[in-house]
């Protein structure tokens, strides 16, 4: 069992002015310093909206051209903002391979292989995260029953296998960068081979 370690309010949002709390937790297993972000209180209700974002360097600090991950970020953030919601921003570069392997996998990517591909070429499966200190992280904060906002059915089946019930998924929209390092292949690819739930409709030309 893990519990919550801190709990401290902060502000946040592109405009720090969106008032949430952070918290920490003792008791996770794969031993990363996994945080949640609370809105408000959004852990009191029966079936709140949750977020499980897996770190993106690139995406959600730098806003890099290749991936999606600040926007959907931000997403979050603004719904959660207007409906409450817990976001897990769980310390996974990469699809848990890590930031330096990410930037290989890249270079590779610059050289014509997809984003699995890349992956696969260094020796590494399509996707190696692992959910199950998010499942520890809302057992601690007391949260059995979700929405969730997500694209991807694997963290669904993470969620349902581990005795979160899944009520609704709520999807995130997709930017378009264009351009010889922009996003489009990636989302693309991420459709056709990693079935993500993703409507090509909702895909918005940022
Ligand atoms: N290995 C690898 N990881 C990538 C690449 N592009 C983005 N990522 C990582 O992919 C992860 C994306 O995380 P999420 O946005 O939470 O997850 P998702 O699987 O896309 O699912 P949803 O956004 O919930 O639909 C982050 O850890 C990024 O660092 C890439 O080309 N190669
Ligand atoms: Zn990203």
């Amino acid at each position: 069992m893990a519990e919550v370690r801190a709990r401290v309010h902060l502000n946040v949002g592109k405009k720090s002015d969106i008032p949430a709390e952070i918290a920490s937790f003792s008791g996770l297993k794969d031993g990363q310093e996994h945080v949640a972000l609370i809105f408000n209180q959004a852990d009191e209700q029966q079936t709140p909206l949750i977020r499980m974002h897996s770190e993106c360097l690139t995406g959600d600090v730098f806003h890099s051209s290749r991936c999606d991950c600040g926007e959907q970020l931000n997403e979050s953030i603004e719904l959660m903002h207007e409906q409450g919601g817990v976001l897990l921003y769980l310390r996974q570069e990469g699809r848990g391979i890590g930031l330096y392997n990410k930037l290989d996998a890249y270079v590779l990517q610059s050289q014509g292989m997809n984003t699995y591909e890349a992956n696969n070429h260094l020796g590494f499966a399509d996707d190696l995260r692992d959910f199950s200190d998010a499942v520890l992280m809302l057992k601690a904060l007391g949260i059995s029953q979700v929405k969730l906002m997500t694209n991807n059915p694997k963290k669904l089946d993470a969620l349902r296998n581990n005795g979160i019930e899944v009520k609704a998924v709520v999807g995130t929209h997709a930017h378009i960068k264009v351009g010889q390092t922009g996003n489009q292949a990636y989302l693309e690819t991420k459709i056709a081979h990693g079935a993500h739930m993703l409507d090509i409709k909702k895909i918005k030309k940022s």
